[in-house]
């Protein structure tokens, strides 16, 4: 079969890991991705013989200006691809899906848009089979999916989930934004987090959140109300054998967020991207009915490897597991 063609529309933090996820498979092609400008990004995606596109005619002559040659503008782009994977700012999914809608392509869109812009929302090892043929996909939040990821493994043993979340308060790569020093309550209940998880699996969930000022990780505080007993032992041995989910040990050196990265780094991994979700495994522990543990997921790359089973699965190219294993291998996902 022909490989799926794809085009990415936002070049930045997601959109420039999934480009680069999307060449490491034997089932897809990246066609080219849009630049709002000639930044030392674009130039970057040129030296690795990605073809930019404009991601609007307006801004065409910021790149003649420099004498920057673009392959086109996103619609010559979207004419050239099966799907276009759409990782611009929060939000703007929404109002590019009327030129995904007029050129008949399949769309992705990220977490950072409402549910309602999709006819699924995805985290691959949850629900797969959802967006098998589906024309528009999201694949949900960062945190929604690290959320997600261990909450289907247990799923049969929720009762009642109440979850905290400590967010990252921008990405390495980001000066423009805080807090610098100070910490910034969602101040509603529920966050986004807790309902988003439920346009996946089906399970009661409340969640509250905080950003402070770090860029490395978000760490989740999670609490689970039993429906029936379970061993702490238990939990490890099912997480051990969840994929993209890993566990780490304080006893080890693990301390922070800070030696998850340093691991990450270790491995040699592009962007030092931590795909799999860093479980403490001292901080699992069952008291009475309730379960305990603390996560870390690293926001710039867990949802990476959504956008491609999202891909798979809308073209039918694989079933989950064969896409999961695919996706991980070519990855260096560890399990
Ligand atoms: N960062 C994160 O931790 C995560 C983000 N997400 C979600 O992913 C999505 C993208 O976020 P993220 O990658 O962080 O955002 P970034 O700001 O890093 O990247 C967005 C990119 O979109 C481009 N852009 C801006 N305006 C337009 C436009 N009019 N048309 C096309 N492209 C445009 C910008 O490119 P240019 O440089 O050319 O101006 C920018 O690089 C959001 O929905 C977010 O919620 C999901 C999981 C984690
Ligand atoms: O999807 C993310 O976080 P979220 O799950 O807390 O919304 C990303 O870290 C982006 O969050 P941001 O909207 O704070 O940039």
């Amino acid at each position: 079969m022909a490989k799926v063609k794809v085009g990415i529309n936002g070049y930045g933090t997601i959109g420039k890991r999934v480009a680069y996820a999307v060449t490491k498979q034997d089932d897809m092609k990246l066609v080219g991705v849009t630049k709002t400008k000639p930044d030392f990004e674009a130039y970057r995606a040129r030296e690795l013989g990605i073809p930019v596109y404009a991601a609007s005619e307006e801004f065409l002559p910021r790149f003649e200006n420099v004498g920057f040659e673009v392959a086109g503008t996103l619609n010559d782009l979207l004419n050239e691809v099966d799907i276009i994977v759409d990782a611009t700012p929060g939000g703007m999914g929404e109002k590019n899906k009327p030129l995904y809608e007029k050129a008949g392509v399949k769309a992705i869109f990220q977490g950072g848009e409402k549910a309602s812009v999709a006819e699924v929302s995805f985290v691959a090892q949850a629900n797969y089979e959802n967006a098998l043929g589906k024309d528009y996909v999201r694949v949900v939040s960062c945190n929604t999916t690290g959320l997600t990821r261990t909450l289907s493994a247990i799923q049969d043993y929720i009762d009642y989930v109440y979850a905290v979340m400590i967010r990252r308060a921008a990405d390495p790569n980001d000066s423009k934004r805080g807090p610098v020093n100070a910490i910034t309550p969602s101040v509603t209940v529920p966050s986004h987090h807790g309902p988003d998880v439920q346009t996946v699996i089906p399970i009661n969930i409340e969640t509250s959140a905080f950003v402070v000022p770090t860029t490395l990780m978000h760490v989740h505080s999670i609490m689970v109300e039993l429906k029936k007993p379970v061993e702490a032992k238990d939990v490890v041995d099912i997480f051990e054998n969840t994929t993209r989910v890993l566990l780490f040990e304080k006893e080890k050196g693990f301390e922070s967020t800070a030696q998850l990265i340093e691991f990450a780094r270790n491995l040699h991994r592009e962007w030092n991207n931590l795909y799999e979700i860093a479980v403490w495994k001292e901080s699992i522990s069952v008291r009475g009915n309730r379960l305990f543990y603390i996560q870390a997921v690293h926001q710039e790359s867990d949802v990476v490897p959504e956008n491609i089973d999202a891909i798979r699965a809308m073209f039918e190219l694989a079933d989950k597991w064969e896409s999961i294993k695919k996706t991980n291998k070519s990855l260096g996902i560890l399990k």
